[in-house]
């Protein structure tokens, strides 16, 4: 039987591959940084113009489809996930990392219908890696397949995290302690691209044995989600407990005891959903 989100999966490529070349160009030019809950949360126009490249051509293509964009929940729509196809978009992943010129800056671009994740698009635009992955058909990145490490010996991993946007400073104490703990197994280290989606292609790749964060969102992992379970790697919550899109927390690993030895480290915290209703 013919795949029947292939047509939406190719065009998710190729607008990544778009919106890439967009956001490589802008890099060429100054970039005016706006704030949105915080002076270390930031948008671009960048981010903005290329969420509404993406949203646009999609609603051209496939009018009936809905959609979850970070510029458009900032801008003020809802933030829920229905049994209707939906593209999950995250125009820029990685806005702090473009606006300083650091070089890992993704276009990720996710699609769920009746709530289960079918393709993931990650394009890793100054590396011009493209990651992709269609539930049941594995994961690639520039067409070669993906394959998480086989290490089972937490001692002998590498696991990425950040520090993440939410600098209350009781909550940055629950970041660091978590840090200290992993660092102290010891692992062989922590590393941190700066976007979710790339440090998950990280793990789908096997040069990180796994990746946590508390306080990302939706967007951040929905395309990475895929490319990381294609791969052959699993997807928790950070308590070890079952993955919550809306819950702002994601535990990837390369296996599900790596997973859980890690889980069981972390000092978790939960902010507020995505699917929260706005406050009064
Ligand atoms: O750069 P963005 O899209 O704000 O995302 C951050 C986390 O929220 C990096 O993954
Ligand atoms: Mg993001
Ligand atoms: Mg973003």
């Amino acid at each position: 039987m013919a795949d029947l989100w292939q047509n939406a999966m190719d065009h998710a490529v190729a607008l990544a591959r778009t919106a890439g070349a967009v956001v490589r160009e802008a890099l060429q030019d100054e970039r005016k940084v706006m704030m949105k809950s915080s002076s270390v949360d930031l948008v671009t126009q960048t981010d903005q113009k290329v969420e509404q490249l993406i949203i646009q051509s999609v609603k051209d293509k496939f009018p009936t489809h809905r959609f979850i964009g970070e510029e458009s929940v900032a801008a003020g729509e809802a933030c829920v996930l229905t049994d209707s196809p939906t593209w999950i978009i995250d125009p820029i992943d990685g806005t702090t990392n473009f606006v300083h010129g650091y070089p890992f800056v993704a276009i990720s671009i996710g699609f769920a219908v009746n709530k289960q994740l079918e393709f993931g698009v990650v394009y890793s635009c100054v590396e011009d890696k493209m990651f992709t992955a269609r539930r049941g058909k594995g994961a690639f990145c520039n067409g070669r397949p993906l394959q998480v490490s086989d290490q089972k010996e937490i001692s002998q991993s590498i696991v990425a995290t950040e520090f993440g946007s939410i600098r209350d400073p009781e909550t940055v104490d629950k970041v660091l302690s978590s840090m200290r703990k992993i660092l102290c197994i010891p692992v062989h280290g922590i590393r941190g691209a700066g976007t979710a989606a790339v440090n998950m292609c990280h793990v789908a790749c096997g040069c990180v044995d796994a990746y946590y964060e508390i306080g990302i969102h939706v967007w951040d992992v929905a395309a990475a989600a895929v490319i990381v379970s294609e791969a052959g790697g699993v997807l928790m919550d950070v308590t070890g407990g079952q993955l919550d899109l809306m819950s702002r927390r994601v535990l990837a690993a390369s296996s599900r005891s790596i997973g859980e030895r890690i889980s069981r480290e972390i000092e978790a915290f939960a902010p507020v959903r995505d699917d929260a209703p706005p406050p009064q």
